[in-house]
């Protein structure tokens, strides 16, 4: 008898049935109950067993339309395994095999082994596993109740039959239509050789030890495929045991190991050989061996995935703005998201996300919001190729500037084509001929000028020329065919991510291949998640992103970098794994050294072939030297491989000729000129070689010694440290006396100096004398003053620095 009020799941535990089970039958009788934990009164109670009673009598009448079906198809799935099994006595019921563990004849191969071990674990078929993924909800409560099922001991007949109706009943009636397929396949065959028919009888299900076994499956499937003839070519992908490696060639594994005996190697059929051993014994079988990599899905992005060219179709250009500062480049995205808002999308309000889309003659077009070419580059660096097409703005009334050129040079280095739009054409000294003119000096001549590069006047305050602007970009985006295929999983790269307090981990991704959907598994850069939501351009939750759709995602489990890539897996679990392996491997690389090109290994990379071309940045006290230098080391050739110039300018070298030269895997060669002092933390993180020079024959030498692996690296500077000079002292006889303060590391009295005034070089030499108030000393620590001259050199002044090196010899890799 039961007392009048339980809770739900000591209910469950009286009848029998898991927790869940009973929430189902209370769903089904119409009772509002919260959880588990829920008190059931009397009139609850009387329902449930009234629908038991009812499922018991009824043999589980079905209760809605589609349960019908379902228990339809199953009876007919059983009938006809039966028919196709002969006389033999229909089995419990499905989920009973499964329960049993014995499910997994509608398994696959793969996955054999951890499979199996899970299997006997939990108890649970491996049909089961195979179905993961598409199920959401359903299939996880459908697994609870095999698990629950399957570690009870048999109930009475009753309460067995009201499982039969709500153990996930979808993937009874797969389970079944699969083992009838495979029934009619066999069935279907009909020439039943009478080994054939032998070898099934043997481990027919009446055989109840093997019935259902995957092990005996496969064999099946062998001895089927089993024919006089050996395999004359198999594939692996990696080193098996002697007994796999026997049932690829047809042969018994004793022979194999004969074999390999001969061949002096001692292995039991469970060791695992390697595929160099494998193609020795495959030679002597006649059988060619294969080797096929197995594709690493950690590594996604570096894997690429080929479309069925009917598969695809147009997608969005993906647009960056570039440009000198002050040049319009802000003026001019806020115009093209003002004017052209994507249709549907009207009224709504304007995000910052990083990307936004507007449309164009009917066309979409994707603007990255960041402009300028760092960030542009920062994403390069990390191995993402974004952008389809560059708008570089200049100001008409100002002309080609440094960072003109820069964004040109970045662009080329990207191979991206860019389009050039003369801004600021309402300025009354808006002279577009003469803009065309300078950019004729690097390599964009105008159309009209003969030229293939796309140039449009423009006011991007007036918001003059945009619409012609919009054509040229869906025109050079047309002539690019850039092509998506929306039907798969997403792939992508994340163009700005950020910790939210209320939302937690945010991310803008850019999509470029496939749809991203609201609930898939992700990966994105070394952290994983499950979409919770996404949120357009226009601040509006989308449930899917099409190619080239920038969007907002919720659901990471840490903030991604901006240029990291991403991809959809089949679900959280899988991305949980890819996460995980990422990670390890990124410390792993980050332990080792990265393969950048320095010049002391650069013979050793030109001899294996990685590299066909140097690419070489240039920064020099004055242009003209730069182009000097330029000159002559595009004119080195060494057994083929060519110096590329892919950036000169003038000044120090910068944070961003660093970025640059990571990601164009390039040397930076500094001409009297230093690296600001974060560029040379940052050339140190990202191991760019970093050569600086005051005599061009010496740059010239050392580059054309490396090619030839003749550089002797015996002796390198070491950097001991840098002062400022505070204050100057002149005394007759004496010279100048600089005071100076050690901002880093220490002076030493006998070092090699530099003198460096606003990050170019105006003298090079020896200290003379070095001072702690009036005494002479050896070395001064960082945070100390010190007073000091140098070699015959008198031309210091306030605000120099002064860095202080030593020669070390080094040894020769
Ligand atoms: N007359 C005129 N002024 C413009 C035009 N476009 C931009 N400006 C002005 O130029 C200045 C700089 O414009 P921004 O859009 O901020 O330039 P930017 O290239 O984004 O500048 P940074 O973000 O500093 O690199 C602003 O004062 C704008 O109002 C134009 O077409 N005509």
């Amino acid at each position: 008898m039961y007392l009048t009020k339980i809770r739900v799941y000591e209910y469950a535990k009286q009848i029998n049935v898991s927790s869940k089970e009973l929430l189902n039958i209370l769903e089904q009788v119409h009772v509002k109950v919260n959880n588990h934990m829920s008190v059931m009164d009397e009139g609850m109670l009387k329902k449930v067993e009234q629908y038991m009673k009812q499922n018991r009598e009824g043999n589980s009448a079905p209760k809605n339309k589609e349960q019908n079906m379902q228990v339809e198809k199953k009876q007919k799935s059983v009938k006809s395994t039966q028919e196709s099994r002969g006389s033999r006595p229909q089995r419990h019921s499905d989920n009973n095999r499964t329960q049993q563990g014995k499910g997994n004849r509608t398994g696959q191969g793969q996955e054999k082994r951890t499979q199996q071990g899970q299997e006997k674990r939990t108890g649970q078929g491996q049909g089961n596993r195979t179905q993961q993924g598409n199920r959401g909800s359903k299939n996880f409560q459908g697994r609870n109740n095999q698990r629950n099922n399957a570690n009870k001991p048999p109930q009475s007949k009753g309460l067995t039959e009201t499982k039969k109706v709500i153990v996930a009943p979808e993937k009874a009636v797969e389970r079944n239509e699969s083992r009838n397929k495979k029934d009619k396949d066999r069935k279907g065959k009909g020439h039943h050789s009478k080994f054939k028919d032998e070898t099934i009888k043997s481990f027919s299900p009446s055989n109840p030890k093997r019935r259902g076994n995957k092990k005996d499956k496969k064999e099946i499937v062998i001895k089927e495929k089993q024919a006089p003839v050996l395999p004359k070519e198999i594939e692996v992908s990696g080193p098996l045991t002697v007994g796999e490696f026997a049932k690829l060639l047809r042969k018994e594994a004793s022979e194999v190991i004969k074999k390999l005996i001969m061949l002096g190697i001692m292995a039991t059929i469970n060791q695992e050989i390697d595929v160099d051993t494998m193609t020795l014994i495959g030679d002597e079988f006649n059988v060619t061996v294969n080797y096929k990599e197995e594709v690493d899905e950690s590594n996604f992005e570096e894997v690429e995935e080929v479309d069925a060219p009917e598969d695809l179709i147009e997608r969005p250009p993906v647009v960056t703005i570039m440009g000198h500062v002050d040049h319009g480049k802000t003026t001019l995205l806020d115009r093209f998201r003002e004017s052209n808002i994507t249709a549907g999308e009207a009224g709504g309000i304007t995000q910052h996300i990083g990307a936004y889309q507007v449309e164009a003659n009917g066309k979409k077009v994707t603007f990255l919001d960041t402009p300028g070419h760092a960030a542009f580059t920062t994403m390069r660096a990390r191995g993402a190729t974004v952008t389809d097409i560059t708008i570089l703005v200049v100001a008409a009334d100002d002309g080609v500037m440094p960072q003109t050129v820069e964004a040109i040079n970045h662009a080329k280095a990207a191979e991206v084509p860019i389009i050039v739009a003369i801004n600021k054409m309402d300025k009354p000294d808006a002279n577009p001929d003469r803009i065309k003119q300078q950019l004729t000096e690097h390599g964009l001549v105008a159309e009209d000028w003969g030229g293939d590069t796309i140039f449009v006047p423009v006011s991007a305050i007036k918001g003059e020329g945009i619409d012609d602007l919009l054509e040229m970009v869906l025109l050079v985006a047309e002539v690019q065919e850039l092509k998506a295929n929306p039907n798969k999983r997403a792939r992508g790269v994340v163009i700005e991510a950020e910790l939210d307090k209320a939302r937690g981990a945010v991310a803008t991704v850019l999509v470029q291949n496939g749809t991203l959907k609201v609930g898939d598994g992700i990966v994105a850069g070394n952290y994983f998640g499950k979409i919770r939501a996404m949120i357009n351009d226009r601040g509006r939750r989308v449930k899917v992103a099409p190619p080239s759709a920038p969007v907002e995602i919720l659901g990471l489990s840490d903030v991604p970098n901006p240029g990291d890539p991403f991809m959809v897996f089949e679900d959280e679990r899988k991305a949980r794994a890819i996460a995980e392996k990422r990670e390890a491997k990124q410390k792993e690389e980050e332990r080792g050294a990265m393969s950048r090109v320095t010049l002391d290994d650069l013979f050793k990379q030109i001899q294996e072939g990685e590299i066909k071309e140097l690419n070489v940045i240039i920064k020099a006290d004055v242009q003209g030297s730069a182009e000097a230098l330029k000159g002559s080391l595009e004119k080195i050739d060494v057994a083929g491989v060519r110096v590329k110039i892919i950036h000169t300018g003038a000044g120090a070298i910068s944070e961003s000729d660093i970025i640059l030269a990571s990601a164009s895997n390039a040397i930076v060669i500094g001409f009297n000129v230093r690296p600001q002092p974060n560029a040379r933390v940052m050339a140190e993180q990202e191991k760019v070689d970093i050569r600086l020079h005051r005599v061009i024959y010496n740059a010239i030498e050392e580059i054309e010694a490396a090619m030839k692996g003749l550089l002797d690296p015996e002796f390198e500077e070491k950097v001991v440290g840098t002062v400022e000079v505070r204050q100057i002292f002149k005394v007759s006889k004496v010279g100048t006396i600089a005071g100076c303060y050690v901002t880093e590391g220490k002076v030493v009295r006998d070092g090699h100096i530099r003198l460096i005034r606003d990050g170019i070089v105006i003298h090079e030499g020896k200290l003379d004398t070095l001072k702690r108030f009036k005494d002479d000393v050896k070395e001064v620590a960082q945070g100390y003053e010190c007073g000091l001259t140098i070699e015959n050199y008198n031309d210091i002044k306030e605000g120099d620095v002064i860095e202080v090196y030593v020669i070390e010899e080094v040894e020769r890799k």
